[in-house]
C-alpha cells in the first residue's frame, strides 16, 4: 500500500544555537509549511514525480533529487540488514522553497526517508534514520548538521547531543509564543552562506556562544521566559549573514518596536522570524514584513506555533 510522509518547515540555529539548535514549525491557519514524499509502488526503474508550489524550481533530471539520493541510502541501510530493495515510484509535493532558510532540503530528505521507511514497514529505527537523514543533509550543504532534519522529524525544539547512541534531546517550549516567519522570495545557497562563516571565532565569541545557550536552556526548564528571550541573539552567523539581506536591520527594528522578543535569521537566511507572545503584534509584525521585506512573487509570510508533532506518516488508502 501507498505510504505519504509530511515534513514540517524548520528554523535552524534559532539565533542562538548555530547548528545545534531547530525548530519545527506550523501555521496557526492550518496551512501545509512542508514538503509531502509518497512511495505509490515497487516498479521496473526508479522514478520521481514533482509537485507543488516550488516544484519548478527542483533539478529536472531526478537523480538529482535529493529524494534519489534518500532511495539510495536507504537501500544501503536495508542491504546491511540483508534486505534487497526494489526500484520505487515515488511523488514529490514540493511545498517548501528552495534556499529559504526553512529547511526545504532537509522537508523532502526527512519525507522521503520517512515514507520509504514506513513502506517497508519499518525496519529502520529513528536514530539509525536520524543519523542517514543528516548524512543527506550534509551531502548538500557541506557538513553535516541536524538542527533542520531532527525538528523536522521528531517535532518540537530540539538540540543535538551527537552521541554515539542518541542525536537530540528535546527541550521545553513556551506554548504562548508565536514564530512568525517571513520569506523574501529571494534565494541563499545553505552552502554559500556557510562559507562565507569564518573558520575561527575570537574568545570572546565563544564565551558569549556557551553563556547563552546555557541560560537559554536553563531558563525553558525554569519557564523563565524573559531570560530566554534575552539570550536570543546571533553572535555566530548573523553578524556575517545579514549583509546578505534586503532590509533586515529594519524588520528588525519594526519588530522589536511592536513588542518582539527576539528577531532573527531562520537557518542560512533569507527567511527572518520574530518571536512573540502577543497574537495581536505577531500579526501586525506578519502584515510589516509582507510589504516590506519580501521581494518578489515568490515571497510569504505565516504566523507560526511550534509543531510538535513532527513527521506524520500516512498509509493512502
Ligand atoms: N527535494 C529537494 N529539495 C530541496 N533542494 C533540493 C532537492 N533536491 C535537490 N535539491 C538541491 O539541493 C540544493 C538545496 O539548497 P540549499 O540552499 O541547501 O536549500 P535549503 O537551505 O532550502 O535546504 C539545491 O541545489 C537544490 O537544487
Ligand atoms: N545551521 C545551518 C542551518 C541551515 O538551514 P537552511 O534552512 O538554510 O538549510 C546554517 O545556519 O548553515
Amino acid at each position: 500500500m501507498a505510504v505519504t510522509a509530511y515534513a514540517p518547515a524548520s528554523t535552524g540555529n534559532v539565533s542562538l544555537g548555530f547548528d545545534i539548535l531547530g525548530l519545527a514549525l506550523a501555521p496557526i491557519d492550518g496551512s501545509l509549511l512542508g514538503d509531502r514524499v509518497s512511495v505509490v509502488e515497487e516498479t521496473q526503474a526508479f522514478s520521481l514525480e514533482n509537485s507543488g508550489r516550488f516544484a519548478h524550481k527542483l533539478p529536472e533530471d531526478p537523480t538529482q533529487n535529493i529524494v534519489y539520493d534518500c532511495f539510495l541510502g536507504f537501500k544501503a541501510e536495508m542491504a546491511e540488514l540483508g534486505i534487497d530493495v526494489q526500484p520505487v515510484k515515488m511523488k514529490l509535493e514540493k511545498n517548501l522553497p528552495i534556499g529559504s532558510g526553512l529547511g526545504s532540503s532537509a522537508s523532502s530528505i526527512v519525507a522521503a526517508l520517512a515514507a520509504l521507511n514506513g513502506f517497508y514497514g519499518n525496519p529502520l529505527n529513528s536514530e539509525l534514520l536520524l543519523r542517514l537523514m543528516g548524512k543527506l543533509e550534509g551531502q548538500i550543504s557541506g557538513s553535516i548538521h541536524y538542527d533542520n532534519v531532527a525538528p523536522c522529524f521528531l517535532g518540537g525544539l530540539q538540540l543535538m547531543l551527537e552521541s554515539e547512541t542518541q542525536i537530540s534531546l528535546s527541550l521545553p517550549t513556551f506554548d504562548d509564543w508565536y514564530w512568525v516567519i517571513c520569506y523574501s522570495g529571494a534565494s541563499v545557497s545553505t552552502a554559500a552562506a556557510r562559507e562565507i562563516l569564518p573558520a575561527q571565532y575570537d574568545k570572546a565569541t565563544t564565551i558569549e556562544f556557551g553563556r547563552q545557550l546555557a541560560v537559554f536552556v536553563d531558563a525553558l526548564h525554569r519557564g523563565d521566559r524573559a531570560l530566554a528571550a534575552s539570550m536570543m541573539k546571533d553572535v555566530v552567523a548573523e553578524p556575517y549573514r545579514k549583509s546578505l539581506l534586503n532590509n533586515f536591520d529594519a524588520s528588525r527594528a519594526y519588530s522589536l518596536q511592536q513588542g518582539a522578543l527576539a528577531f532573527g535569521i531562520s537557518g542560512s537566511g533569507p527567511t527572518v522570524f520574530a518571536a512573540v507572545d502577543n497574537l495581536n503584534a505577531a500579526n501586525d509584525i506578519k502584515s510589516w514584513l509582507e510589504q516590506n521585506y519580501i521581494q518578489n512573487e515568490n515571497g510569504f509570510a505565516h504566523v507560526c506555533k511550534v509543531d510538535t508533532r513532527g513527521t506524520q506518516v500516512l498509509e493512502d488508502e
